[in-house]
């Protein structure tokens, strides 16, 4: 049976700010995020299976993408939780606005590797993360492989 890789694409809208950077995206800025999913693995080949023909419902990928990723960061604000912007993110969710505190740098590179462990953990045991892509802008992304691991 062959090996099949699927994409989905998701867009959503966050802001972020780069601690310590030496460029304008120091400042809280945002963007419009896209981030290509893309799983491998062998199509069900069972006639009787409702999903036969698939590596994995598209629909099945949308969940999991939504809730571990999407409805996280979408109008949400994103900043360094080993920087100075610890005290801001508090300032701001005391004015109800949606704060992700993380761990890391909040380049697109660091939030693959988050995406990246997020999403692997939810997939089902039958397909892999192949591969994922996140745009910044219209002319910058960064990309996650699995094999480069
Ligand atoms: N390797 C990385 N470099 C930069 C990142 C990043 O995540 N990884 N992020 C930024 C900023 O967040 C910025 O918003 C994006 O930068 P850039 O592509 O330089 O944006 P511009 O609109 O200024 O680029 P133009 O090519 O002039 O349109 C910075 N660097
Ligand atoms: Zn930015």
């Amino acid at each position: 049976m062959s090996i099949i890789r699927i994409t989905k694409h998701f867009d959503f809208e966050t802001a972020h700010a780069l601690y310590g950077y030496d460029g304008k995206c120091k400042n809280i800025h945002g963007h419009s995020y896209q981030l290509y999913v893309t799983i491998v693995g062998t199509p069900i080949n069972d006639a009787n299976h409702v999903k036969n023909g698939m590596v994995l419902d598209f629909g099945d990928l949308k969940k999991i993408v939504k809730s571990e990723v999407v409805d996280i960061f979408d109008h949400a604000t994103v900043l360094n939780a080993n920087s100075p912007h610890k005290e801001l993110a508090a300032k701001i969710e005391s004015h109800s606005s949606r704060v992700i505190l993380v761990d890391y740098q909040p380049t697109s590179e660091n939030m693959l590797v988050d995406f990246a462990d997020k999403i692997s953990k939810k997939l089902p045991k039958s397909v892999n993360l192949h591969s994922l892509k996140l745009c910044e802008t219209n002319n910058s992304h960064a990309e996650w492989f699995a094999e480069d691991q």
